[in-house]
Parts: structure tokens; C-alpha cells; sequence
């Protein structure tokens, strides 16, 4: 299996690094449009391989797409990280040009393949990737979900005290503060949460989720990559190891939640030929409310891309 991340930043090399060390391809390339970055991080962790002791071949490249061709997956990560103050729709001029040029060149040489962006903001350089790649829905898809729902679990640990191993998770809608967690669909060891936790306690960690990736930004002056660079490799590893994971994924809906034509994150079964299934929950009319507003919003920076290309 041949992964391709573009961008060697800081989400782009974690995600490499743990493509690799993890074993979960054979080979990956690394692109960046900056000269010799990718081609040192790349090195870098192909030297780490005789130590932790792992045989993925890892190339970096500047621009250089023929030596993606072939790739099963490709990960977008290139494009500008906010700074303090931003918020990700910012983003969305630079980004949306990145998000443009890259996919094109990425499909002319894997028309086949699965492509996860990461880029911000994350649900309209989706829809960007999609329309440049022609790609089924199904095959262009965006990694949000799981970092998102990674944030609440472990929050959730730390309050319970309990390992994140055991608490299961799903988290809908938008990568921004309009995303849907659902403590309805949140257990600890099969147990509700609600049974474990105080209502304001658990109100209290779903704020602070939906603020998750800013919490960040404050401290570090810069956005986060172990998670995302993380996550996104969870999400190349479900495809291309077939495992049918069930993960929130961002993906265009076309008429499921009764939603059309917006790219929202819902739950999907991830295997190798993307997303192979739109989960839909029966949600209440409360958690509907939330989808809605966060539907409304992501379709008004849909329509900042619109005025933009
Ligand atoms: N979806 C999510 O949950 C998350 C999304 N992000 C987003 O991921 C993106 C990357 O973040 P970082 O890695 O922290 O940024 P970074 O600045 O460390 O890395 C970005 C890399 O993209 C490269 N790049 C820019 N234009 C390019 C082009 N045309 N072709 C190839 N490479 C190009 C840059 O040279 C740089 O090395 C940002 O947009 C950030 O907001 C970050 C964390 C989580
Ligand atoms: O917060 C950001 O800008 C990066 C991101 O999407 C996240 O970490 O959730």
C-alpha cells in the first residue's frame, strides 16, 4: 500500500511518522512545496525505523507529484494553521488555492484514489477537494471526527478518572464551535455516561471540546498535530487495512439526516473503498436543532468558497 501526505508541516510529518512506524503502509511520500523539508522529515523518520524497528519506506519530495503515482491514499495537510485570534474559516482564501492546485495534481497521478483532507477550514476544503478531484463523495473525505471525539474521550477520562481506552464516542456536525457532541451516544465501558457523570460536569467538557483546537492555538501560539496527525492515520489505516471502523467523518451528505448537498460530519463505516456507509441515528429533536445550526453554518462558508473560485 502507497500513502501520499502532502504538506510536511507539523500535521503532515506526525501523520507520516506514525504511517510508518505503525507499519500501516509500505511506503509513504511526503510532499511539501517548501525546498528540503520534506525530504528531511521524510529521512528522519526513515532513520528512526532501525531503532523502533519498522520497515515503511519513507521518501519526502518538493512538488515533485510523479513520484506520488499509484498512491491508495492520499492525506491533504498543506495550507496555512491559524494563529491566536483566528478562527479556521480564515483560513479559507489561502487555503482554498492550496487545497485547489494539490488535489489536482495529486488525481492526475492516483485517479484512484482515497483522498482525506485535513486542511482548514476542514468541512469547505472537503467540498473544495471534492469538486477539483470529480471523486465519488464517498472516495473525498475529511478528517475532523476523530480528533474531535479524541478530545471529549480524553476529558472525559481525565474527569472520570477511567482510561480513554474504554469511553466510546460520536460526535456530529461541523469542525468548528457549532459541533454536535452527543452524550446520548457516549459510554464508559458500556455504561451511559450520564449514569457516571454530573450534568454540568458533562456540559462543562462539551464546552470545552467544541473549543478544543483554540484551547490549543492560545498555548501554542500555532495549531495541533499529534492528535490530528494521528487521527488521520487512523483514518488511512481503516481504509487501507479494510477494517470497516466505525469513526465520525466528514463527508457530503446527499440526503441522509435529511440534509443535502453539505459537508458535515456524521457517522460512517470506513473500509477500502471510503466511506461504504452513512450511519444514521435517530436523532432527538434537541440534537437535530444543534445539526441544523451547524448545517447553516458550514453552508455559509460553502458560499464564501462559491464567491471565491
Ligand atoms: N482537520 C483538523 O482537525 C485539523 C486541521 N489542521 C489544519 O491542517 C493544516 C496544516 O496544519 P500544520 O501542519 O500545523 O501547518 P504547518 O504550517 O506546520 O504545515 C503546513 C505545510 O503545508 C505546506 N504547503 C503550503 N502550501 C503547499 C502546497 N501548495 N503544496 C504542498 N505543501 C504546501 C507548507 O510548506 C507547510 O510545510 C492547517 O490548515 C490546519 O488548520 C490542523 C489540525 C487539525
Ligand atoms: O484548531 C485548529 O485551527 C486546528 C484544528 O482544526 C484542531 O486542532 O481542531
Amino acid at each position: 500500500m502507497k500513502v501520499t501526505v502532502v504538506g510536511a508541516g507539523n500535521v503532515g510529518a506526525t501523520c507520516a511518522d506514525v504511517l510508518a512506524y505503525r507499519e500501516i503502509a509500505n511506503e509513504v511520500i511526503l510532499v511539501d512545496i517548501k525546498e528540503g523539508v520534506a525530504e528531511g522529515k521524510a529521512l528522519d523518520v526513515w532513520q528512526k525505523a532501525p531503532i523502533n524497528l519498522y520497515d515503511t519506506r519513507t521518501t519526502g519530495v518538493t512538488n515533485d507529484y510523479e513520484k506520488t503515482a499509484g498512491s491508495d491514499v492520499v492525506v491533504i495537510t498543506s495550507g496555512l494553521p491559524r494563529k491566536p485570534g483566528m478562527t479556521r474559516d480564515d483560513l479559507i482564501e489561502t487555503n482554498a488555492g492550496i487545497v485547489k492546485s494539490v488535489t489536482e495534481q495529486v488525481i492526475k497521478y492516483s485517479p484512484e484514489a482515497i483522498i482525506v483532507i485535513v486542511s482548514n477550514p476542514l468541512d469547505v476544503m472537503t467540498y473544495q477537494a471534492h469538486i477539483s478531484s470529480k471523486l465519488p463523495r464517498t472516495k473525498v473525505i475529511g478528517m475532523a471526527g476523530i480528533l474531535d471525539t479524541a478530545r471529549y474521550r480524553a476529558f472525559l477520562a481525565e474527569e472520570l478518572n477511567v482510561s480513554p481506552k474504554d469511553i466510546q464516542a460520536v460526535l456530529m456536525g461541523g469542525h468548528g464551535d457549532t459541533m454536535v457532541p452527543l452524550p446520548r451516544y457516549t459510554t464508559v465501558g458500556g455504561i451511559p455516561v450520564t449514569e457516571l457523570i454530573e450534568k454540568d460536569k458533562l456540559d462543562a467538557i462539551i464546552e470545552r471540546t467544541k473549543f478544543g483546537g483554540g484551547e490549543l492555538v492560545k498555548l501554542m501560539g500555532t495549531s495541533a498535530w499529534y492528535a490530528p496527525g494521528s487521527a488521520a492515520a487512523q483514518m488511512v489505516e481503516a481504509i487501507v487495512r479494510d477494517q470497516k471502523r466505525v469513526f465520525p467523518v466528514c463527508i457530503k451528505l446527499d440526503g441522509e439526516y435529511g440534509i443535502d448537498d453539505c459537508y458535515l460530519g456524521v457517522p460512517v463505516i470506513l473500509g477500502k473503498n471510503g466511506v461504504e456507509k452513512v450511519i444514521e441515528l435517530d436523532l432527538n429533536s434537541d440534537e437535530k436543532a444543534l445539526l441544523e445550526d451547524s448545517r447553516l453554518h458550514v453552508k455559509e462558508v460553502m458560499a464564501v468558497l462559491e464567491r471565491l473560485s
